[in-house]
């Protein structure tokens, strides 16, 4: 057995000028991240390409979503699962969420905002879609850096070729007096990453691998990179994808938003033989990602203790 993980989540400069392929500072975050994504399953990501005004219009497009009537919230309706309105759950009385596919297309983000605003909605659609672009860069750029310290960089370009990003905006009120302060309830996401961003209220927390929950006080203005089952799969159980949850301040009185970018594979979610050898022999058996959350969905796997090990285990 290694040694327990430390308590604190890893924070990896993305701002720093010099983080390019081949400098020493690359190759120390390449190393930083893979370390992170293995101990705890998620990092925090310091990236100031999110501007002031994206911010700002970001959270007011958060507040026109959720101000706009449930009837018509509810007609975000997607055949893959989890990807369209969540809310209403008695439950889980605090949260809602609505779901953008296909968030880095000009298709995708409009056809949304049509659903939702007929007239149209043009800073949302324009704050939405350049908020997924933006993030969707840092996914990338994990992407790059994840693969090349496995020394699998040969297969990161197809891998992001093949990526399609669902933007979900999401909701958490404050708890009335004796209401639970569960928010969102402990599960693993199902995505490749997930990258998230909130305002100023926090309320994630992340278990461990020693199975000790930590709060995830991350610094207003920067990310969460956590990896989904399917990169745990894809790296032969090397990464973890950690379970986390939600929960409210119970005497808090604002409203957490996060705005959360998810990132599924079209192509078959594989191990790179590079990452199989007579000490870790292959795990998972090559799986069709979208399948995974068809798995999820059904009664054996939401009851699943190891969700990986039940739909694709060798
Ligand atoms: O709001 C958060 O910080 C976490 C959301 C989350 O875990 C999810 O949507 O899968
Ligand atoms: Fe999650």
């Amino acid at each position: 057995m290694g040694s327990p993980a430390p308590r604190k989540l890893l924070v990896v400069d993305f701002t720093n000028e010099e983080l390019k392929p081949g400098s020493s500072s690359w190759a120390s975050a390449c190393n930083d991240i893979q370390r992170a994504l293995e101990n705890h399953g998620c990092f925090i990501a310091l990236y100031n390409k999110v501007s002031p005004e994206l911010d700002k219009a970001i959270f007011q497009a958060a507040d026109d979503l959720f101000d706009l009537p449930t009837e018509l919230k509810v007609q975000n309706i997607n055949e893959k699962p989890y990807h369209g309105y969540i809310g209403q759950i008695p439950f889980v009385p605090l949260h809602e969420g609505l779901g953008i596919d296909y968030a880095t297309t000009l298709d995708g983000v409009q056809s949304f905002t049509n659903l939702m605003w007929p007239k149209g909605n043009k800073s949302f659609s324009e704050s939405s879609f350049s908020f997924a672009k933006t993030v969707a860069k840092l996914d990338e750029m994990v992407i790059k850096m994840l693969f090349e310290s496995y020394g699998v960089e040969k297969y990161s370009d197809s891998h992001i070729d093949s990526t399609r990003y669902l933007l979900r905006f999401l909701k958490y009120r404050a708890p009335e007096a004796n209401e639970t302060t569960m928010a969102f309830p402990s599960h693993t996401d199902k995505s490749f990453l997930t990258i998230l961003y909130q305002n100023h209220i926090s309320g994630l927390e992340i278990r461990t691998r020693d199975d000790e929950w930590i709060k995830v006080d991350f610094p207003q203005k920067s990310f969460v990179v956590m990896a989904g089952d399917a990169c745990q799969a894809w790296s032969n159980d090397r990464v973890l994808s950690s379970n986390h949850k939600v929960t409210m301040d119970a005497n808090g009185k604002e409203t957490r938003y996060t705005i959360a970018l998810f990132s599924f594979l079209s192509k078959m979610v594989q191990v790179p033989e590079e990452l199989v050898n007579d000490e870790k022999p292959l795990q998972f058996k090559p799986f069709v990602h979208i399948d995974l959350l068809n798995f999820y969905a059904t009664d054996q796997g939401r009851k699943s203790q190891n969700i990986l090990k039940d739909f694709c285990g060798v």
